[in-house]
């Protein structure tokens, strides 16, 4: 039986049940019959919901899913992701077995081979990541290469990984297999139901309108791949994702394409080959990508564009070369087919910002089969809990800004998106397309001063600056780079006379009127309740307990708060706030582009600012450190915080968006004689890793709790209506928490962090490093590390970065000013 690519799945393969008329109301709506929901489903359906409604508006698996090429792959740039590909690759080598449908998995495992060392270096890093997290690799010679892949040509292979456990099957019936057992454990499935509009009542999801029938359900999750942006956008909710075309080609036969070829990844050459009955399929994933506006996208089903082997031709060659045999043997099909990518090319999951209820899981960047098992179980588990519980920060739907979900944009990033998958990771690395889109008030200015520009969130932002004279531009290495040493002066300038960061792309809200102090301390554990212009920092918990948020909230009048947190949680922080501040007498007004924010730090950042603001008092006094005060300041009024996330005496300068070029122009002219320089997002990065200040989405999310993050000090348990998380708070011992953060360094000076390095103690792996960067002062790598709690402190540690275990230094403290005396002075 031909069955990859069959477009003659269905629902009928294990129920009659398919057409029959859609009930009146469901629990929980599921839209859309790829793997992706099926699985969504299943896993609900595991954890308890029987009423669970799965929603095709074709046929099963006729979306992305048909044309997947049933990769099964668990190599992956974090621990994070790596977690969910072991579960999806596990997942898939019992289906068979669990479901009694045949989805023809192959363990066969899978190769990549580098050809550059830079790539090298990064299969090295996957395979630390993999082993850390009990995955097994084997890092080929050139005999054992050419034993496992006795077709291919070695010819400029310079390393190889082989991923013990991965391997392939057929996309579209193990579809069918997650949609049989979710049936048999309650799901209802019916096809020929495509859903039109979503139903929502004051900010809530109510249900669902189909071509047979509205549906009501307290939860729909919509997980119908590239109309799930369009469908979203119905009811205002923002889900930034782009179709693209995704080719893969099937020789004719091959000698040696065998049933245990494993899966071969030529990454630089940005292909894939994998066996299919005796014949050998190639799928591109070539940087200069095909975008294709959904109104491109005619059939409901099974949607196909033509064939296109012109842009195939270097792949093809490539290929061809790699596997001389592949030459001359010809191709029997072209598949080019729409899958959906997003702007930073990592999927969407999570429960809308924007309506209650509404959940959503799609832009798989071709990458919906092996995740499909992994994030139905953690959505199914977010749906019943209430929040997520695993490192979902740089998965999160609330991740974007709105205005990168403006189709220009998508269709001009698509196009890099593909090839993304394949390109090389190397840290730092920065997307090429749709860029200066969003850019902060001082944008111009700091492009004239020599910033190279990294872009987060849609947002440009200073990351280095390049020497006087010189065009900065970035080079890549998981090595030192050559702006290493740029980063190494902004550093020793922080640390030793003043610089000014463009810190402007912080979302910034305000929070007003009679209610707002109840609002913040709702969302807030600390206490808000303090006297005017006083900053306290903050997490924001979920209802179970564990991190979605840090920033600050200072008390700009009794009733009226300023609340500073990461960019990227811009939409989260307002989401929170507006959520606390319904039917409550406040009002909540994102103030992020209306304010820039200018970091003046340093430890002569005290003289600079006597300068650029001659007529205030700059005592210790009159502004002592985590105080507030409006300040007069160059040709007009800003607002000014003293805090620092670097560990040195600084303020935050916030003025008003249209007088910031006029503030940033003063403070550079009063600083000329102190020596004022200009510092990166990657100086701030190196600074507060010494210092052990911890950052969102890595040493901090929703898999941390306050007392694993060591945060325990901001949990006012006792403030009056306490605050989102308390309960479940409560239920932790902070004297026995599950995890800890430690201060980490190397003793070598040489070897960087990159990610999730693994650290070892007395020779046993205790944790790993949440982030980490270099330690410019300090003369080494430096991170936290999130650990055992039982960790011995007098053992050995080491920590190993591409395959070696370095001796490292751990310590209770951070490194940098750990009594915290330099930021008070
Ligand atoms: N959908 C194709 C997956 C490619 C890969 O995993 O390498």
């Amino acid at each position: 039986m031909e069955r990859m690519v069959d477009r003659s799945v269905s629902a009928a393969e294990f129920t009659d049940e398919a057409e029959a008329a859609l009930p009146a109301h469901a629990e929980v709506v599921v839209v859309g019959g790829g793997i992706i929901g099926a699985s969504i489903a299943y896993h609900l359906n595991l954890l308890g919901k029987k009423d669970v409604l799965l929603l095709e508006a074709n046929v099963l698996a006729s979306g992305t899913t048909w044309h997947a090429a049933g990769l099964v792959n668990s190599g992956r740039g974090s621990v994070a992701l790596t977690e969910l590909s072991k579960y999806g690759a596990r997942f898939y080598e019992e289906l068979d077995e669990k479901s009694g449908v045949d989805v023809d998995f192959v363990k066969s495992g899978s190769i990549s081979i580098a050809r550059t060392p830079g790539r090298v270096d990064e299969i090295l890093y996957t395979r630390d990541i993999a082993e850390h997290c009990g995955v097994p690799t084997e890092y080929l010679t050139e005999e054992r290469l050419r034993e496992v892949w006795p077709i291919a040509d070695q010819e400029g292979i310079l390393g190889a990984l082989l991923m013990l456990d991965d391997g392939y099957m057929n996309p579209g019936w193990a579809s069918v297999a997650v949609t049989k057992l979710a049936h048999e454990a309650g799901t209802a499935v019916r096809e020929h139901a495509r859903v039109d509009e979503l139903l929502v009542e004051n900010g809530r999801i109510t249900g669902v309108v189909t071509a047979r029938g509205t549906v009501t359900a307290d939860t729909v999750v919509l997980a119908c791949g590239l109309w799930t942006r369009e469908l979203a956008a119905k009811v205002g909710v923002s889900v930034p994702l782009y179709p693209a075309e995704h080719v893969h080609v099937r020789s004719n036969e091959v000698e040696g394409a065998v049933r245990s070829l494993p899966v071969l990844r030529d990454l630089d050459n940005s292909y894939y080959l994998r066996h299919e009955h005796g014949r050998l399929l190639v799928g591109a994933f070539e940087p200069d990508g095909l975008p294709r506006g959904v109104d491109e996208i005619t059939s409901e089903g099974f949607a196909e564009f033509p064939e296109d082997w012109e842009h195939f031709s270097a792949i093809r060659a490539a290929a061809e070369s790699t596997v001389p045999g592949l030459k001359g043997a010809g191709y029997d099909r072209f598949l080019n087919a729409p899958e959906s990518f997003t702007p930073d090319s990592n999927f969407i999951i999570g429960e809308t910002a924007e309506v209650d209820g509404l959940f959503v899981a799609a832009g798989f960047n071709s990458q919906g089969i092996i995740f499909a098992p992994g994030v139905g179980k953690k959505l199914a588990e977010w749906i019943v809990t209430g929040s997520s519980d695993f490192a979902s920060t740089a998965l999160d739907v609330r991740r974007f800004s709105p205005d990168q979900n403006n189709r220009h944009y998508l269709h001009a990033r698509s196009v890099e998106a593909l090839g993304r998958l394949y390109a090389m990771h190397w840290p730092f690395k920065q997307v090429h397309t749709a860029r200066n889109i969003r850019r902060t008030p001082l944008y111009s200015r700091l492009e004239e001063l020599g910033a190279c520009f990294g872009e987060i969130n849609g947002l440009e932002r200073a990351f280095w600056y390049g020497d006087p004279g010189t065009r900065p531009e970035y080079d890549h290495s998981y090595g030192r780079t050559s702006w290493f040493d740029n980063v190494a002066a902004e550093h020793r300038a922080t640390r030793e006379g003043v610089t000014l960061f463009d810190l402007s792309a912080f979302a910034k809200f305000e929070v007003a009127g009679p209610d707002a102090l109840a609002v913040c301390q709702r969302v807030a554990t600390a206490n808000v309740d303090g006297p005017v212009d006083k900053a306290v920092y903050t997490l924001f918990l979920n209802e179970n307990g564990t991190i979605e948020i840090d920033g600050t909230i200072t008390r700009l009048a009794e009733d009226r708060f300023l609340v500073v947190t990461p960019s990227f949680t811009q939409r989260q922080t307002e989401m929170m706030l507006r959520k606390e501040a319904k039917g409550r007498a406040a009002a909540v007004f994102d103030a992020t582009s209306a304010y820039a924010t200018i970091a003046v730090t340093g430890p002569r950042s005290r003289e600079l600012m006597e300068r650029v603001a001659p007529h205030e008092d700059w005592s210790n006094e009159a502004q002592p450190y985590t105080h507030g005060r409006r300040i007069e300041i160059a040709d007009g009024y800003a607002y000014c915080l003293r805090v620092s996330f670097v560990g040195e005496l600084g303020y935050e300068v916030y003025p008003s968006a249209d007088l910031a070029v006029n503030v940033f122009d003063a403070l550079l002219e009063a600083g000329e004689e102190l020596g004022v320089r200009l510092a990166g997002y990657h100086a701030l990065d190196t600074l507060r890793s010494e210092k052990g200040y911890r950052h969102h989405g890595h040493d901090i999310g929703p898999d941390v709790d306050p007392y694993s993050a060591g945060l325990g000090f901001t949990l006012a348990k006792d403030k009056p209506g306490g605050f989102i998380g308390l309960e479940a708070v409560l239920k932790l011992d902070p004297k026995a928490p599950r995890l800890r953060t430690v201060y980490v360094k190397l003793d070598d000076p040489e070897p960087l962090f990159v990610h999730d390095e693994t650290l070892y103690c007395n020779g046993e792996q205790v944790g790993r490093l949440s982030s980490g960067a270099y330690g410019h002062s300090l003369g080494a790598a430096v991170g936290l590390a999130l650990v055992d709690p039982g960790v011995d402190f007098d053992g050995a540690f080491e920590v190993r970065c591409k395959g070696v275990r370095y001796p490292a230094t751990v310590s209770r403290r951070p490194f940098h000013d750990p009594t915290g005396e330099r930021l008070k002075v």
